[in-house]
């Protein structure tokens, strides 16, 4: 998914608003600003593929009754997995992988995909087939899939975490295929007793996982691609009951909005297998850890309030920025759960230790500040406290008494200004809760009002400083 561009916001549609659908299921919809009109204009996209190419899928919301659009040619889950059966039954040589395209492949097929100049892996062992993710060519270089596995560092860490807490026995891999796949490797070595079901858009995976242990789902809309998927994660669910544990690691790009609502549904399921009482509709309950960068944070606790940061450093085999090796400060990847921290050991041998004060473990560099309370680093940093800012900050910025902030040293001296309101310029909100928001906006007099309005507030700005 491509990163949200500045000005495209996305927006909860009203209730009485008709959502089109594209073959990913219901679209999304966006909202984009023009910053020379100030005006906005509302569409409708795919929420699985920024990229046209993919899927072209984009219709303006004021246009009449936006029309949805299905492609017909889908392989589906049965399909995949007499396939499966077909290839198992080849002998040893005639067993071929394409790990370009992630296809087993029957004999007929094979010439097509070498004239490609596909990477072809010959005489694959049945034994090769439940490690999936180091068979096929993980889905890196593309924007959607974004597809980053985790390091056997990380894999390793996040198992035993999830067994030293014994109540979990149901692993729910939300967009974890590594993860999945160890769980399943183990269970067949008879090395855990924790089982797991994926869900994710790489449909791939159907050729070697059956309905019970994949289904097809688009993580931003909740949307299953075969009806037994949603069946199966019910029977899934209520297996578990209160053993389930939902971990997932989404595309980075973005869209933690969509993402939320999508959890929250899953949760929702859950709690009606648990009969837990009435399903909470704006937070989540079911125990999750959800893997995302540190510098989302805000995003993610305004949507979902109970989670917490840990200080555990998640690091991928492919991703040159999310590993150890990255500068000093280590992968920006953490851990947002709604575990409590003080139960989340982090590995002693790696440098976490437990801050009494806080009830949970940080990391090496972080340093417990009394004036603040908290142990204040995100980012593997150690932050110094300002007593001007009363507050800690990272150890790249200073205290520039002409601003009156802690500031980046080649900052623009006095050119600071508190970023606000894109459309009249206060600081107290954004541009999507700006009360002189109009979505058509093409009205002279209004964008006049407007462009006064936002020139005033930013003088008060800048007398204020
Ligand atoms: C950052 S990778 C996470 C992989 C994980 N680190 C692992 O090693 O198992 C993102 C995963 O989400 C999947 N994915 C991408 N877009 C998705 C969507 N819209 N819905 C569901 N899954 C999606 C990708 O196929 C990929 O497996
Ligand atoms: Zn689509
Ligand atoms: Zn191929
Ligand atoms: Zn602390
Ligand atoms: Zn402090
Ligand atoms: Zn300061
Ligand atoms: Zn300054």
């Amino acid at each position: 998914m491509a990163a949200r561009q500045a000005n495209i916001d996305i927006l909860t549609p009203p209730q009485d608003m008709i959502v089109p659908s594209c073959s990913h299921g219901p679209a999304i919809l966006f909202e984009q600003y023009d910053q020379p009109s100030k005006s906005f204009r509302q569409f409708f996209a795919c929420s699985a593929f920024r990229d046209k190419k993919e899927c072209a899928f984009r219709v303006w919301a004021d246009e009449e009754s936006p029309k949805s659009t299905q492609v017909s040619k889908q392989v589906s889950h049965k399909q995949y997995r007499m396939r499966f059966r077909r290839f198992r039954a080849l002998p040893k040589s005639k067993r071929h992988v394409c790990c370009t395209c992630g296809l087993l492949l029957m004999p007929p097929e094979i010439q097509d995909h070498e004239r490609q100049g596909h990477m072809i892996r010959s005489k694959v062992l049945l034994k090769d087939l439940r490690k999936p993710s180091f068979l096929f060519s993980p889905l890196d270089n593309n924007k959607t899939f974004a597809q980053y596995l985790f390091s056997p560092r990380t894999v390793d860490f996040l198992l035993s975490s999830i067994e030293r807490f014994t109540c979990y026995t149901h692993v729910l891999c939300v967009g974890a295929p590594r993860i999945h796949e160890e769980i399943q490797l183990r269970r067949k070595r008879g090395d855990t007793t924790l089982t797991s079901m994926l869900l994710d858009l790489d449909e791939r995976y159907a050729q070697l996982y059956p309905p019970a242990l994949f289904a097809k789902y688009n993580m931003f809309n909740h949307h299953f691609f075969e009806n037994c998927g949603k069946k199966r994660l019910k029977r899934f669910l209520t297996a578990g009951s209160h053993g389930v544990l939902l971990l997932t690691d989404p595309p980075f790009g973005g869209m933690v909005e969509a993402l939320s609502q999508s959890f929250i549904k899953i949760s929702q399921m859950w709690e009606e297998t648990v009969a837990s009482g009435s399903p909470e509709e704006t937070d989540i309950s079911i125990p999750l850890m959800w893997i995302f960068p540190y510098f989302l944070e805000n995003r993610i606790v305004n949507n979902l309030p109970s989670l917490s940061m840990l200080d555990y450093k998640v690091d991928y085999d492919n991703h040159n920025l999310f590993n150890n090796n990255h500068k000093q400060k280590g992968s920006p990847v953490r851990i947002f759960t709604n575990i409590l921290p003080a139960k989340f050991p982090l590995p002693k041998e790696d440098g976490y230790w437990f801050c009494e004060p806080c009830q949970r473990f940080s990391s090496k560099e972080n340093q417990h500040c009394k004036d603040c309370g908290t142990c204040p680093s995100k980012d593997g940093t150690t932050y110094n406290h300002c007593d001007a800012c009363l507050k800690c900050v990272k150890p790249s910025r200073f205290h520039c008494f002409k601003c009156g902030v802690c500031v980046m040293k080649d900052h623009q001296c006095g050119k600071i200004l508190p970023a606000g309101c894109h459309i009249c310029g206060d600081p107290s909100h954004k541009r999507r809760d700006c009360p002189q928001r109009n979505t058509t906006a093409t009205n002279k007099s209004l964008k006049r009002k407007i462009k006064s309005s936002f020139e005033s507030n930013c003088k008060k700005r800048k007398k204020r400083k």
